[in-house]
């Protein structure tokens, strides 16, 4: 899991960027949602930066449309059908990789050479058993956590060393959710809307309209979340699927305006939160990815890793 703040909504920030930071206003949204008031402030007083920013938010230079990335990542075509597309069209729509990362703590090795791509418009879900090193992955991504061996790339540039001022290279990742600060001591409302309901009877139907004000604020535009419906109960976790889809470029409010979210990436355990947020999966066992497909084919690969972690049997390749 990852526990960095327990704050349910955390915004990377550097450590320059938090001696910076000067003021906060507990009381806004824009402090509400982006939690990180040092990273708001950051951005108030780092006008180079928030150009870089800015310039982030126009798509690739090859990226055709959001309708062309729906299309491809939401047909029904094979995998192996989409990654000859993917080749095709080269790389320009990639947003984050990471290329052969290797992670070990102490003794223990977690990641054995993990590769995968984050492109422009993914909903990009990671699964595998616990302690596979689902959250590890996201930390290495987000910048928190050095790999051994290997790189990360955002946007092309190869990340050196953690996160910083430097290298955000007009990306910014969020990572959104810790289980850790979740669920046990706020309320479901609390939790769905950022803590906005603490203060405000605003209906469900507007909450993801505020989300996606403030996120556009923030300038946020790729999400980690690390097990957002951990111990929800179906319905609250329905509610959470669907904030974390309204957000996304592909999705819409209930007034029908798009998300700004370019792309997110979901850590869970949760069928129904594979099945509602996300139309990517890559499966992590033994420190590598040994499975990618379509959300869709999660149920009916014939590989025995996804067969069995798919059904729950205690039968198979997966030994706890
Ligand atoms: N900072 C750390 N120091 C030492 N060991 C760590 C550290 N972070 C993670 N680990 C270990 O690495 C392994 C992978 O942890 P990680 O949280 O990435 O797994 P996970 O797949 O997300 O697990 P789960 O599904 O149970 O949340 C675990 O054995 C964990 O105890």
């Amino acid at each position: 899991m990852v526990s960095l703040s327990t704050n349910p909504f955390f915004s990377l920030t550097t450590q320059n960027a938090a001696s910076r930071s000067s003021s906060s206003s507990s009381s806004s949204l824009y402090s509400r949602f982006a939690a990180s008031t040092k990273f708001n402030s950051f951005h108030a007083n780092n006008k180079d930066h928030r150009k870089v920013v800015c310039a982030c938010v126009a798509p690739p230079t090859n990226f055709k449309s959001e309708d062309s990335s729906a299309l491809r990542f939401n047909g029904s075509s094979k995998s192996e059908q989409l990654s000859t597309l993917r080749e095709q069209d080269g790389d320009s729509d990639v947003l984050i990789e990471c290329r052969d990362v290797y992670k070990s703590f102490g003794e223990k090795k977690i990641l054995n050479g993990v590769s995968f791509k984050i492109r422009h418009g993914e909903a990009v879900g990671i699964i595998g058993p616990s302690g596979t090193g689902k959250s590890t992955v996201l930390k290495i991504i987000a910048g928190l956590l050095i790999p051994d061996k290997g790189e990360v790339y955002i946007r092309g540039r190869k990340r050196v060393g953690l996160v910083s001022d430097d290298e955000l290279h007009g990306l910014r990742i969020g990572l959104v959710f810790q289980s850790a600060a979740l669920f046990d001591s706020l309320t479901v409302r609390e939790n769905v809307g950022f803590l906005l309901y603490e203060h405000s009877s605003m209906p469900e139907d507007q909450i993801s309209e505020v989300v996606k004000e403030t996120l556009a604020a923030v300038g946020l535009k790729v999400l980690l979340y690390d097990e957002p419906t951990a111990g929800l109960d179906p319905i609250a976790s329905t509610v959470v699927e669907d904030l974390i889809r309204s957000v996304h470029i592909k999705g819409q409010d209930a007034r029908g305006k798009p998300g700004n979210i370019a792309s997110y990436v979901v850590v869970t355990h949760q069928h129904s939160t594979i099945k509602r947020a996300i139309d990517r999966l890559v499966f992590l066992h033994k420190g590598k990815i040994v499975w990618e497909g379509m959300t869709h084919e999660f149920t009916t690969s014939t590989n025995p890793i996804v067969q069995q972690f798919a059904s729950g049997s205690l039968e198979g390749p997966i030994k706890y």
